[in-house]
């Protein structure tokens, strides 16, 4: 493909994890920090998912979202990258109701969707696919996908058609069993799944995780083509600096707050980014 975006990262390097042991990012002013909110909540206005001073947690008395601003407008392709432990996978389970929200508020079209339960959000157009056991391995391709569009059966053979366009493997293989497939193809299978139900926000929990880099790309490729379709996408990723390369919109989690947001190239070439998360690798680039 001759598109720039779509050229393999011969490197194959994660840089976000070389960049782990990098300090958080330099603390804002108050003024400032109240200037970068307001500028953030004008630009939400409108949005098709939004959310502001997100609190949420696993255990009693620890916060792992600290107040965490987010919004996705119609159509974008928005990447989260941050260094590991930023709180990136609880935000995605956090928006899709899979964790209970201590303060804050999570709207889909304006409408509150604050802690909905996550059936609730498939019904409403939002579709999410975790990071580990995302398959049912005992079941074929074909009855994964039957899976996924369980509320909607009669839709079945429209919705496979779109999936195959995508996916021409999972028609190819539709009788085989997802567990015999290796991980990118259960990948597929996963982004399959979800698609099924013809969402219209698609959360991609780091759908490139160990992945070869050559299955890599593949996986990003597909994803600007689901967007391409007509589906938002919001997608947490460890491969930083391919993510901000495909995304139309970053933001940079650390300790459960956004710590920048911008254009993925912005955010691609900020100093401040690469030197406290995309690592010294980025700066050959
Ligand atoms: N089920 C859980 N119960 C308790 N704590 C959890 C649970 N899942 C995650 N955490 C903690 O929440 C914090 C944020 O985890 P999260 O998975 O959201 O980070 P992340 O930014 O996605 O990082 P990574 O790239 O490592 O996946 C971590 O400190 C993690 O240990």
């Amino acid at each position: 493909m001759s598109d720039p975006l779509f050229e393999v990262d011969e490197s194959g390097e994660d840089l976000t994890r070389a960049a782990q042991a990098a300090s958080p990012a330099t603390e804002l002013s108050p003024a400032e920090k109240a200037a970068t909110r307001e500028e953030h909540v004008r630009l939400a206005e409108g949005a098709l998912v939004r959310a502001d001073d997100l609190v949420a947690g696993y255990v009693p008395g620890v916060n792992i979202l600290r107040g965490c601003d987010f919004y996705l407008q119609e159509g974008e392709l928005v990447g989260i990258i941050g260094p590991n432990g930023a709180g990136k996978s609880t935000l995605l389970k956090t928006l899709f109701g899979l964790i209970p929200v201590r303060s804050g508020a999570v709207t889909l079209r304006g409408e509150d969707i604050t802690s909905a339960p996550a059936h609730r959000l498939v019904s409403l157009g939002v579709g999410y696919v975790p990071q580990n056991n995302n398959v049912f391995p005992s079941l074929t391709i074909e009855e994964n996908m039957q899976m996924g569009v369980y509320l909607r059966p009669k839709t079945f053979k429209e919705r496979f058609d779109y999936v195959i366009d995508l996916f021409p493997l999972l028609g190819e293989r539709r009788k085989g069993k997802a567990g015999a497939l290796s991980g990118g193809e259960r990948q597929m299978v996963a982004m399959g799944r979800a698609l099924m139900m013809d969402p219209s926000v698609l959360l991609l929990d780091e759908p490139s995780a160990g992945l070869s880099p050559a299955y890599q790309d593949e996986v990003f490729i597909r994803c600007r083509r689901i967007n391409a379709t007509g589906v938002s996408i919001i997608m947490v990723e460890q491969n930083a600096r391919r993510c901000l390369q495909i995304c139309d919109r970053g933001y940079v989690l650390d300790q459960g707050r956004n710590a920048y947001t911008d254009t993925g190239s912005a955010l691609m070439h900020d100093p401040k980014v690469i030197e406290l998360y995309l690592g010294t690798l980025a700066k050959a680039h």
